[in-house]
């Protein structure tokens, strides 16, 4: 797996699919990296805990449209948190990953979010928050429910995945590059609506 420390931006060459950054957040062996690796290689395997970041990218065909998705893993061990935020500057979609069998990292995805908050305006970030090792369903300790209610007292969309049984690992990541067009063609419609007034300020939150 490529580990970068760079955060460069991605551009679209021409003719070529729009790209997108999406940022994978949350604790340390949550399945983060397993996620990722499950959607791009098809693969699951013993990982080493994430160093910096690490970074992949995929074409997501969606019918009438398609996108690239520049997907930046970071790490989640403690020790690192310091410098995750510099990963989820310029991203357009974050995945908020906990462990359903660890309340813990349910609670740490809920400080990820409350950073994401500090750093980026409300509603300019897709933001899905991801319960994953469904297969592991003995020794959850995060509820459907809770995670769902989390999720929809903040707006954010919701979903559990098994990156080892490959149970919505596609669907999760399709479901955002959905979600990212579909903002994209609603903010390039009102943009072109004569009486409409900007969607959102020149200069926003910490930009
Ligand atoms: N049972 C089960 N184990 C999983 C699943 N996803 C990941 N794991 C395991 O959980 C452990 C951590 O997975 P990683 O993908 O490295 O987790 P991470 O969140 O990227 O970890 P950091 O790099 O430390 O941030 C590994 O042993 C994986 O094999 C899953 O869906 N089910």
């Amino acid at each position: 797996m490529e580990q970068v420390m760079a955060t460069p931006w991605p551009r679209a060459a021409p003719g070529q699919p729009r790209v997108f950054k999406l940022v994978l957040l949350g604790s340390g062996s949550v399945g983060k990296s397993s996620l990722a690796l499950r959607y791009v290689k098809n693969d699951f395997r013993s990982i080493l805990p994430t160093v910096g970041c690490a970074f992949f990218t995929k074409v997501v065909d969606l019918g009438s449209s398609s996108l690239k998705l520049e997907i930046w893993d970071t790490a989640g061990q403690e020790k690192y948190h310091s410098v995750c935020h510099l990963y989820f500057r310029g991203a357009n979609a974050a995945l908020l990953v906990y462990d359903i069998t660890r309340k813990d990292s349910f609670h740490k995805a809920q400080q990820w979010l409350a950073d994401l908050e500090k750093e980026l305006c409300p509603g300019e970030v897709v933001v899905m928050l991801v319960g994953n090792k469904t297969d592991l369903d003995q020794e959850r300790e995060v509820t459907f429910q809770e995670g769902k209610e989390f999720a929809e007292s903040k707006r954010l969309l919701f979903m559990e995945a098994s990156a080892k049984l490959d149970f919505q690992v596609s669907e999760l990541f399709t479901a955002v590059a959905g979600e990212l067009l579909r903002r994209e063609v609603q903010e390039g419609q009102s943009q072109r609506a004569p009486t409409s007034s900007p969607t959102r300020p020149a200069q926003c939150c910490a930009h």
